[in-house]
């Protein structure tokens, strides 16, 4: 059975002195946590000293990743934040291909490709996102074009390099929406991302993925996803933002 993952997505909110104030939080319901689920948080940027302190010091095992990087690993990239910055401070993972980062900031399946080659070279975990619009849906383009997101992001990685990559499929008119997937349509679109990574990587990649669903998951409507056959956990926006929601997410997904 593949490890569930709960991780929190906190986007462009928090202070870092809010930032604190949170991951004790978390810490303090969760305590040192337990092996059954990998739980990770993604603050912003400026976020990670402190949040990777207050984990540290609580001996937690809750894990800390970015919300974007770099593939270079230095240079004059004004405003950019490269993969060696992140491993010094402590993260473990990193989101790739968010898609606020590709609708807002115009992120491209190329520069996707990049980051989850550079990720996995430096043996970081990339939860990679896909998703797509409610016009792809409504065109019931949704499968081929989440596809075509995998294939892309996932170019040129040996078996045991995408076995380092997580997948979120994120449908964009189910993010911060209050509108959900159907678990039936999440189940769908998870099992159809697994079949394009068993073409692209073989069986054993791919029956180990973890693929994870987000948008609008909450506690209220977690059981119902981490029940499905081929979804691995929960990649959660405002949910994540308050501990005792996420923490409950937790818990759900260790009863899983
Ligand atoms: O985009 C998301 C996580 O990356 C989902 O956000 P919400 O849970 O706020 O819908």
């Amino acid at each position: 059975m593949r490890k569930p993952i709960i991780a929190g997505n906190w986007k462009m909110n928090m202070t870092p002195a809010e930032s604190v104030v949170l991951s004790q939080g978390i810490s303090n319901r969760y305590g040192r946590g337990g092996d059954e689920v990998d739980v990770v948080l993604f603050p912003p940027a400026i976020d990670l000293r402190s949040v990777i302190t207050v984990l540290d010091f609580d001996r937690s095992r809750v894990e800390v990743g970015a919300q974007n990087v770099h593939w270079e690993p230095s240079g004059a990239f004004t405003g950019e934040i490269s993969i060696p910055m992140l491993k010094d401070v402590g993260c473990t993972w990193c989101i790739v291909g968010h898609s606020e980062r590709r609708e807002m900031f115009g992120e491209t399946d190329v520069q996707v490709n990049r980051k989850v080659r550079a990720l996995v070279e430096a043996g970081m975990k990339p939860i990679v996102c896909v998703g797509e619009s409610l016009s792809v849906r409504e065109a019931e383009q949704a499968e081929s074009f989440v596809c075509d997101q995998v294939r892309a992001a996932l170019a040129g990685l040996e078996p045991e390099e995408a076995a380092a990559c997580c997948i979120a499929y994120e449908p964009i008119w189910a993010i911060g929406t209050g509108r959900t997937a159907t678990p039936e349509q999440a189940e769908a679109m998870a099992a159809a991302i697994r079949a394009t990574v068993r073409d692209l990587v073989g069986d054993k990649t791919a029956d180990g993925m973890r693929i994870l669903y987000g948008g609008s998951m909450k506690p209220a409507n977690a059981e119902a996803f981490l029940a499905c056959e081929d979804i691995d956990g929960g990649l959660i926006g405002g949910a994540a933002l308050d501990a005792e929601d996420f923490v409950d997410l937790v818990k759900t997904a260790m009863a899983r």
